[in-house]
């Protein structure tokens, strides 16, 4: 197993007092293993994804046990996880394209990044341009500084370089959504072609645009509001979905590259709620179409069918 998370929970700490931003989620990934993370905007993908491996202030450790290729992830202990960052868990980010320090050459940047990493350039350079090659990048970019390159030939450089000591895990955090359709389609193939050649072993790939994980995404996780309502393959989130949300979600698919946030669901009035004080019982309830009032009472995550899960009254109680 890649990932193993229990009971995680994690909260922002604000004056206004505590955001419930990941609220007691859990779940695995296997080996090889591409996970999609998709819901609206504010539902906790970000946080949850960030967790894994800069957990700092105001972001809080609240609980829950992590475990990556069955070792303990000492997300809680921000130094503690030096020795797992790049190495066991790695990031790209939302914003990979201003990730790069501007006054330092590609090449540089890379040799500084293997050094603090106990191992050198030189001793990496056949694979540094073996993975080049892959991603389509140049051997001359080395030699040159971030401002000289497009944003998409930045992002592919911070997926060489995030992927260089062959993760456990890559979080990879809206890396699509500032591209143009063509060059997403390009990224997203090139996750999975490292994941194919075993540079990383398994992927959470965080994004409001459920079609672009139809490409890519052996499975799918749905997030509303901090909790998790349905997991589960893609084939299965795609064409038949049980959560009101996730029908909702898979019906107002909007065009690549347009996020909720600008395109709100269509035929869900209200939004979600506030994680600061959220809704006893489902957190949904208040938009669902199928609401009653079992849904005053928190609905536990069901397995429905094998590798199937679903946190809603309504489908738990489909056959009475
Ligand atoms: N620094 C912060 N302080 C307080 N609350 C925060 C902070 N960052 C995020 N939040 C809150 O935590 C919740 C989850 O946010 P998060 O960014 O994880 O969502 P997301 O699903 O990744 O959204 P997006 O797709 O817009 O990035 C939201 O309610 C958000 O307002």
């Amino acid at each position: 197993m890649s990932l193993e998370i229990e009971n995680l929970r994690i909260y922002y700490q604000t004056l206004r007092g505590d955001v419930k931003a990941v609220d007691n989620l859990s779940f695995k990934v296997e080996n090889g293993e591409i996970m999609g993370l998709a819901g609206e905007s504010g539902c906790g993908k970000s946080t949850l994804s960030n967790s894994l491996i800069l957990l700092k202030p105001p972001m809080k450790y609240v609980s829950g046990n992590v475990t990556i290729d069955d070792e303990p992830l000492p997300i809680h202990d921000f130094k503690g996880m030096n020795k797992f960052r790049y190495k066991k868990v790695s990031i790209i980010p939302q914003y990979a394209m201003n990730a790069l320090n501007p006054t330092q050459k590609i090449g540089k940047l890379i040799s500084d990044l293997l050094e603090n990493h106990g191992t050198s350039f030189s001793t990496m350079e056949k694979e540094i341009k073996e993975r080049f090659k892959i991603v389509e990048l140049k051997e001359a970019v080395l030699d040159m500084y971030p401002m000289e390159l497009s944003g998409g030939m930045k992002q592919r450089v911070v997926m060489v370089i995030s992927t260089l000591l062959n993760p456990s895990l890559l979080l990879a955090d809206e890396i699509t959504s500032a591209l143009d359709v063509s060059t997403q389609k390009a990224v997203s193939r090139m996750i999975v072609e490292f994941r194919n050649r075993g540079f990383v072993k398994s992927v959470i790939f965080v994004t409001h645009d459920v079609s672009v994980l139809y490409q890519i995404a052996d499975s799918i996780m749905i997030m509303y509001a901090g909790k998790q309502v349905e997991r589960a393959s893609t084939e299965t989130i795609v064409k038949k979905p049980l959560h009101p949300y996730t029908k909702l979600l898979i019906s107002s698919l909007p065009e690549v590259g347009i996020k909720y946030s600008e395109n709100p669901l269509k035929g869900i009035p209200g939004n979600p709620p506030e994680l600061l004080t959220p809704p006893n019982g489902c957190r949904f309830r208040s938009r669902c179409p199928l609401a009653y009032e079992k849904c005053m009472e928190e609905p536990p995550l069901v397995e429905v069918m094998p590798n199937h899960y679903v946190a809603c009254w309504k489908v738990e109680n489909a056959n009475d």
